[in-house]
């Protein structure tokens, strides 16, 4: 079967750029999944879903939409509206001066009337706006808003779902709900959607993969927990969640460190190596022997943050229950989740084996 959506090695770069937006990104997402593009204020999100879209051209490589090259560095270049995709924008640009209804007809002149309405009550029905068919964008909630854009979105079935920053626009409770439902939406219409967020909570509920971009690139695309338990890179890691780099020196096959012995999967390699720990994959004890201290320890409402000073010099950052009352000063055993520990060489990600005692 092809890729909903397929892109091979496309860069772009803006004129007068002494950087390029995008660098030799290639994707490829299967139908019916989401993806999310996740990344820092300017690493190329935006520019890559333009590119898709149709909005802006690559330099070089290629994009394929259901199969069919849309836009190459050889002059290839199918335009936007016979692309076959559907886009939500961060403010939904909804047209005001047309019912909930009609701006869900919009994009269905093609059908016969009655095609159109029954088309139209179908997602009235799917995105549960039946109750307000006939009121007017202002005089909409936020959330039914984006209901009416992500329903107008849909209406034409397109091939893919571009959504930029959809819910940027939302109050956190809402935003919080609006995940959780634009993403049983896209499930329950088998839809393949790409998501650009800056936000990493949004991109790890919505999408089943999250694609991390950074200076252009596309540095890692794995599912959410791998790309927060494993990033491929350091800098991944850095963007991606809290945790602490623990140093471990290389001793023969086995790297050594304040949270333990670690087997390496190809001993030849550096001397020195970093091992990424979560915050809450350590978990503290009190214990007078114990070769670590709490440095500081920060109320939350829901667990305690802790800094925990180790021998290495480093400030190892801890997130624990409530219950797990330390106060600074006290010393402590740190205990590691040891199936979630990545370990890295100067940049990339490299193979732990056992843990060595
Ligand atoms: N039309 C344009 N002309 C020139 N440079 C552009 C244009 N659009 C974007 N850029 C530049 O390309 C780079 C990538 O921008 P892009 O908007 O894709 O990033 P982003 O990750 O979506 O950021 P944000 O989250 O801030 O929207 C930035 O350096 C930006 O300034």
């Amino acid at each position: 079967m092809h890729a909903a959506i397929e892109l091979t090695q496309v860069s772009k770069r803006f004129p007068g750029a002494a950087e390029p937006a995008v660098r030799e990104v290639s994707v490829a997402i299967a139908p019916g999944e989401i993806v999310a593009l996740l990344g820092p204020s300017g690493c190329g999100k935006t520019t890559t879903l333009r590119l898709i879209a149709g909005f802006e051209r690559p330099d070089t490589g290629a994009i394929a939409i259901a199969g069919r090259c849309v836009a190459d560095g050889n002059g290839t270049f199918v335009p936007p509206e016979r692309r076959g995709v559907g886009m939500v924008f961060q403010d939904y640009a909804l047209f005001p001066h047309l019912s909930v209804a009609d701006n869900i007809a919009f994009g269905l002149g093609h059908l016969s009337s009655a095609e159109r309405r029954s088309r139209v009550d179908d997602l009235l029905a799917l995105t549960g706006l039946e109750g307000v068919a006939h009121r007017y964008p202002h005089q909409l909630s936020g959330g039914q808003q984006q209901r009416v854009a992500i329903a107008r979105a849909l209406a034409p079935r397109p091939h893919v779902l571009l959504l930029d920053e959809p819910f940027s626009n939302l109050d956190t409770e809402l935003r919080t709900q609006m995940r959780a439902e634009v993403r049983a939406l896209l499930k329950a219409t088998e839809t393949t959607a790409i998501l650009v967020t800056h936000d990493q909570q949004e991109a790890m509920t919505v999408a089943d993969r999250v694609a991390v971009m950074l200076q252009g690139r596309v540095e890692q695309i794995d599912t959410p927990d791998v790309v927060y338990h494993f990033p491929a890179t350091r800098a991944v890691a850095r963007f991606v969640g809290q945790g602490t780099f623990v140093p471990a020196r290389v001793a023969g096959d086995v790297a050594e460190s304040d949270l333990g012995r670690f087997g390496l999967e190809n001993p030849a390699g550096p001397q020195l190596v970093e091992l990424l720990i979560r915050p809450r994959d350590v978990s503290l004890e009190e214990d007078s022997e114990g070769i670590a201290v709490i440095t500081s320890r920060t109320f939350n409402g829901a667990e305690y943050t802790y800094l925990v000073q180790l021998p290495c010099g480093v400030q190892l950052l801890s997130n624990q229950p409530s219950h797990v009352d330390l106060a600074p000063g006290t010393r402590v055993r740190v205990r590691c989740n040891r199936s979630r520990l990545a370990a890295y060489d100067a940049d990339a990600r490299i193979g732990l084996t056992a843990p060595r005692g």
